[in-house]
């Protein structure tokens, strides 16, 4: 079992749990769950529920141990605009936006398709934007240990857009730095080149 496998196709137990769940939510809410369109969306509802937090069961530093090479290169590393999609936690709703992740390397560089499989682990849990930055910065500083990390995250939240204060187009910024990333010319470095189009 490797650390990317896919929930769905292992536990048909859970689903099926799962799948019950919403029959009872679908009925509940005023719907016929037996109606010919419906019949098979408390199954298909289920199994984008855990493919959605299907994070739970996959392990971040696995994967970034698992592609990690011996290299002298220490200028920074940026992976910019990774599109992520979460839940959170306080209503189950998407938010959604970019990741920008850069490190400094001190004697290993990581794969670098390892950094957006790490912010899809941490994202599809149930989250705050706050925990998500957190979650990734601190996997990457204590697995890869690099001279610095950085970890900006741009989102909107459905549960400020389809309810509530109902504002279409507020985006939330978080951000977290680690080491080198904290003295401000590094950072200021940092930021320039994921506001750039040319980085
Ligand atoms: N800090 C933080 N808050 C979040 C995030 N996602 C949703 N929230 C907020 O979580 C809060 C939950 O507040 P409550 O007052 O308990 O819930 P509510 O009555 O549904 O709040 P409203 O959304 O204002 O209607 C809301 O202010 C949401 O905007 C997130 O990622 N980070
Ligand atoms: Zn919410």
């Amino acid at each position: 079992m490797g650390p990317y496998r896919n929930l769905e196709e292992y536990n048909i137990e859970l689903t099926n749990e799962v799948k019950e769940r919403y029959k009872t939510i679908i009925n509940e809410i005023g719907e016929d769950v037996t109606r010919d369109g419906l019949l098979k969306t408390p199954e298909r509802a289920a199994k984008a529920m855990l493919f959605l937090t299907q994070g739970y069961k996959q392990s971040a530093e696995e994967i970034l141990k698992s592609a990690m090479f011996k290299e002298d290169y220490d200028d920074m590393v940026i992976i910019k605009d990774i599109e992520l999609y979460s839940l959170c936690e306080h209503h189950m709703l998407p938010f959604f936006g970019k990741a920008h992740v850069a490190y400094i390397p001190n004697g290993h560089i990581v794969g670098l398709s390892k950094i957006p499989r790490i912010v899809d682990v941490f994202a599809r849990r149930l989250q705050v934007q706050e925990r998500l930055t957190h979650d990734i910065l601190e996997c990457i500083n204590n697995t890869l240990k690099p001279q610095g990390v950085a970890v900006v995250i741009e989102a909107s939240h459905m549960c400020m857009m389809m309810r509530g204060v109902q504002k279409q187009n507020s985006v939330t910024t978080t951000s977290g730095f680690r080491g080198q990333f904290e003295k401000i010319e590094t950072r200021n470095e940092f930021l320039k080149l994921i506001s750039s189009d040319l980085s």
